[in-house]
């Protein structure tokens, strides 16, 4: 089974049957709570699907067979039994290649994809916010931001996004000078007026599902004048955030255009080489055409 070719697991009728699937998965804790819910594993055994925890403490290669190993720790030694094991057992689908995953775990390599497409015109540009990384020196930044001519104000994202709950500790900048607080390694992202509200885009396989979350509001110039420093914001758009009922001004709430998203998500599915994945992507306010990639997220939550 190629890794492109998640669709296939589904049994053809007449093997409807017989044919058993085995889903070995490597997950958190918390993640096993959050994603093998009790409703799943039903609908997965009425389907031939089980799944079979990984256990650490024996060779990968020694469990099993699996059809498919799921999976979403991170660290360079789970990097390195996951690759052996794919060059050993090639008829496996691994979900996802480790080394495709690892480039979500860095917020400047995660939207270079986006950067390098060129999706324009019949249906709307799609692009990322201009952005900065600053490796070390925090006393340098005004003058890296100014050279750069990014423009304030800027959201603040470590570099690194390892699903640590530091990697999701962001900051919104007013002021040039107040940058010098903040703890590199990061990347300093210009914020894009959005209304408020952005659009989540599942990605598993060939299908996408599209939600509306609450999202930080618009800062217009007098908050500019008005404001300065640096301000921690919370996870603002966590899936308790969901915008789907809420009532919304419609040029804010209308989805993006399908074959937008459909286009977008194969494009960014070849070129990650990512099957399970969502990416967060807002339209610039007063526009109906343009839209900024701002996230990646590599299995995420519901
Ligand atoms: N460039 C931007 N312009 C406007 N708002 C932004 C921008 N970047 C981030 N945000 C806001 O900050 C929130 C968090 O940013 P981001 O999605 O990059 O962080 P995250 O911690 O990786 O989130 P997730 O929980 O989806 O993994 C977004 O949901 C959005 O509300
Ligand atoms: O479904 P959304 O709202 O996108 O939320 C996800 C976040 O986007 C991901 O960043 C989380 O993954 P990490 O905790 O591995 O960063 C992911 O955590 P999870 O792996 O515990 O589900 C989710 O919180
Ligand atoms: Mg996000
Ligand atoms: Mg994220």
């Amino acid at each position: 089974m190629s890794p492109c070719s998640i669709q296939t697991l589904q049994p053809s009728p007449q093997h409807q049957q017989q044919r058993q699937y085995v889903v070995g998965y490597a997950l958190t804790s918390k993640k096993v709570k959050s994603f093998l819910q009790p409703k799943l594993e039903g609908l997965a055994r009425n389907n031939g699907i089980s799944f079979v925890p990984i256990d650490h403490n024996r060779p990968l290669s020694d469990q099993g067979p699996f059809d498919v190993v799921l999976h979403k720790l991170t660290g360079r030694e789970w990097r390195q039994i996951l690759e052996e094991y794919r060059q050993i057992h090639p008829k496996v689908l691994v979900l996802d290649p480790p080394d495709a995953i690892k480039r979500l775990q860095n917020r400047q390599s995660m939207l270079q994809c986006v950067a390098d497409l060129n999706l324009s015109e019949f249906c709307g540009k799609v692009g990322v916010p201009r952005q900065l990384v600053i490796q070390r020196d925090a006393s340098s930044i005004p003058d890296f931001v100014a050279k750069a001519g990014l423009r304030l104000p800027l959201v603040a994202k470590p570099l690194v996004n390892d699903g640590s709950a530091k990697s999701h500790e962001l900051s919104l900048a007013y002021d040039r000078y107040s940058l010098q607080k903040l703890e590199p390694p990061l990347v300093l992202q210009e914020f894009v007026n959005h209304g408020g509200v952005l659009f989540k885009v599942f990605i598993v396989g060939e299908a996408i599902k599209v939600v509306r979350r609450f999202s930080l509001p618009n800062v217009t110039k007098r908050d500019l004048l008005s404001n300065a420093g640096v301000y921690r914001f919370p996870r603002v758009s966590c899936a308790a955030a969901s915008a789907d009922d809420a009532d919304l001004d419609p040029s804010v709430a209308e989805l993006p255009p399908r074959h937008l998203l459909e286009r977008l998500s194969k494009e960014l599915r070849q070129r990650l080489g990512l099957q399970l994945f969502n990416l967060d992507i807002i339209r610039e306010h007063g526009t109906m055409d343009r839209y900024y990639v701002i996230d990646i997220n590599y299995f995420p939550g519901k």
